[in-house]
Parts: C-alpha cells; structure tokens; sequence
C-alpha cells in the first residue's frame, strides 16, 4: 500500500511551549489513522502543521512523496472542531456557498445522500441538532472530493446513537478509497475506526500501531482491576502489579490461579473487574494518567 504521507522529526514550539517534539509516522493511502491523546498533547498542532495552517519549527511533511505546497491544499478535506458559517444560510446554501470555493466538486446530490442530509436542506443551518450539524460539517471537508480528509475531534459532545451513524459515515468514505485522518478523545471510537493509531502525550508520541497489535504488545491475557485502596503496598504480592491513578492493574495469564492468590492474601475484592484490555488501559498504562484527566500544565 502506498503512503499517502510521511511525517518525520515534526516539532512546533510557542514561545517555551514544546506543543510537538520531534513526531514521525507514516500514513498508507486509503486508511484511517488516529491521532489519540488527552487535552494539550499536541494532536490540533499537528494535524494543524499537516494541513499547512501552522507552520512547523522543524521536521518534514511529505504528501505523496513530494512537500506541501497550496495546490495541495485544494485536494485536502478539513473537518474542523468549529467552522464559522455564515447566519441565515440553508443547508443547500452553506453546501453551494463552499462549492464554490474549489476548481473541483463532488455532485452535490451524491453528497447530500451520503452524508444524509436530506431531510434538512431548507433549514437554517444554526437550527440542526449536534449529529446534524457534524454532518453537515463532514459534508464541507468533503465537497471538494478530497483524498484526504482530516476530522478533528469529529464526534465530542454527539449522543451515541449520532456517534455511530458518524462512525458508519466515515466507514463508508474510507471504503471509497479515501485516507483519513482522525483525532478523538474517545477511544472506543479509534478502536472502531482507525487502522493505526499514535497515542500522544506532551508532544510526544507514545505508541505507534495498530490497535491490536499495541494492545497484544502491552497485554498478556487477561486484566484484573481493583480499587487501589485494596492492597497494602508494603506486604510483597506473589505477582506484578502496576498502581495507575485509583486503581491497581494486574496483568494475569491464569485469571483463576491469579484470583486465588488475592483470596489467599485476604485481599478485599470490592471494584473487582475481569476484562480484555482497551486502548484506555493502554494509555493508562503508558502514561499513568487516564484520557479524561483535566489539562495538565504545558510541557516546556
Ligand atoms: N497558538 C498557540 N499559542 C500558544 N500555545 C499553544 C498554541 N496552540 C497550542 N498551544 C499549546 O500547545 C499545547 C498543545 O495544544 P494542542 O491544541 O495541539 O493539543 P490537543 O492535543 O489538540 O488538545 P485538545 O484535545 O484539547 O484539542 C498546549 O499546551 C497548548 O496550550
């Protein structure tokens, strides 16, 4: 599979702010990578830097082997987290109004049933609903029918059932050969969608895979959560066990044997749970803080 773009050593600063350090991936064309990290580890800069409307301090972007100029600029899709559209405007007329901004089109009608906004057309685009609007805004980043389309937290703040009628939109545009590019506070999501993901935190990127491989490289069969108040940390446990955040994680390769030691130990079971490991425990592990943290100082 070719790459579609390849980013090396990318780095951007504000003023002693390292909001990128030095970053490097690479993306197959006709996949969806995920860019993954809790508030402030610097997935808008680069995507921002991908997009050319932030310059790097340092690194390379290569889009389809060669550097970024404006022309490539008309063949991107842009989903921001906000877009300012204009007041008063219609559905139709926000979808004409953009159109016009391109050499080249997608036929409206096919846009319109592929990002089912049929129904909505003659409407004051500020009177959608959340998931409506965030289709809408996927209509925008795809007007220009581009190879690559970036979604910049697509899907925060949408009720579940909006969630996954986005997550079957984005599908279906991959299926149309399309590479995308997506950043998501929501892991279940990049579970979902992405082929690979880069796990972020303080610039850095922390994990680069695809899921399954990351979760088989840092998991070996099953995880056992406990409230951390459930051990004494100074009695020595005849197993390994990490402490992150409120809990305590062990990994177990014989769930049975593993719970026995813990009765054997006298070890309260309250909180107790048995599950396969996600991308949230991976990024707790990593990182031993969890996704929804509040923002952290900025790394400097
Ligand atoms: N224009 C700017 N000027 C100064 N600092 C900035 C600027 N843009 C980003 N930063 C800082 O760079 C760091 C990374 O920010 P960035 O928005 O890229 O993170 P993020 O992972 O996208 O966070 P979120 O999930 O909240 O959007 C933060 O500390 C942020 O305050």
């Amino acid at each position: 599979m070719s790459l579609i773009l390849q980013v090396d050593e990318l780095t951007r600063s504000f003023g002693k702010v390292n909001a990128v350090n030095g970053i490097s991936f690479n993306v197959k064309q006709g996949t969806c990578f995920g860019l993954l990290g809790p508030n402030g580890a610097g997935k808008t800069t680069t995507i921002e830097m991908l997009e050319g409307i932030v310059k790097p301090s340092s690194g390379k972007i290569l889009y389809q082997g060669k550097p970024l100029t404006e022309s490539i600029y008309q063949e991107l899709g842009i989903q921001f987290q906000h877009t300012a559209i204009q007041d008063y405007l219609t559905v139709k007329e926000t979808l004409e109004m953009f159109g016009a901004f391109y050499h080249h089109t997608i036929a409206l009608d096919e846009l319109i049933e592929l990002c089912q906004l049929e129904d909505f057309l003659q409407q004051d685009h500020r009177k959608l609903s959340g998931g409506q609007k965030q289709r809408l805004l996927l209509a925008l980043a795809l007007i220009n029918d581009p190879k690559l389309i970036f979604l910049d937290e697509p899907t925060t703040g949408l009720d579940p059932h909006s969630r996954r009628l986005f997550w079957q939109l984005v599908n279906k545009i991959k299926a149309n050969g399309k590479t995308i590019i997506l950043t998501t506070h929501y892991m279940d999501e990049a579970e979902y969608l992405c082929d690979e993901i880069a796990i972020m935190d303080k610039g850095k990127i922390i994990a680069l895979d695809t899921p399954d491989n990351l979760l088989k490289q840092h998991f070996k069969g099953a995880l056992i959560k406990l409230n951390g108040s459930a051990f004494n940390h100074d009695a020595v446990m005849p197993f390994e066990y990490q402490v992150v955040a409120d809990k305590i994680l062990i990994q177990s390769a014989d769930i049975q044997a593993t719970l026995l030691q813990l009765i054997n130990q006298e070890i309260a079971l309250d909180g107790l749970q048995v599950k396969s490991a996600t991308l949230d425990d991976l990024f707790l592990k990593l990182t031993g803080h969890g996704l929804n943290m509040k923002e952290e100082p900025a790394h400097v």
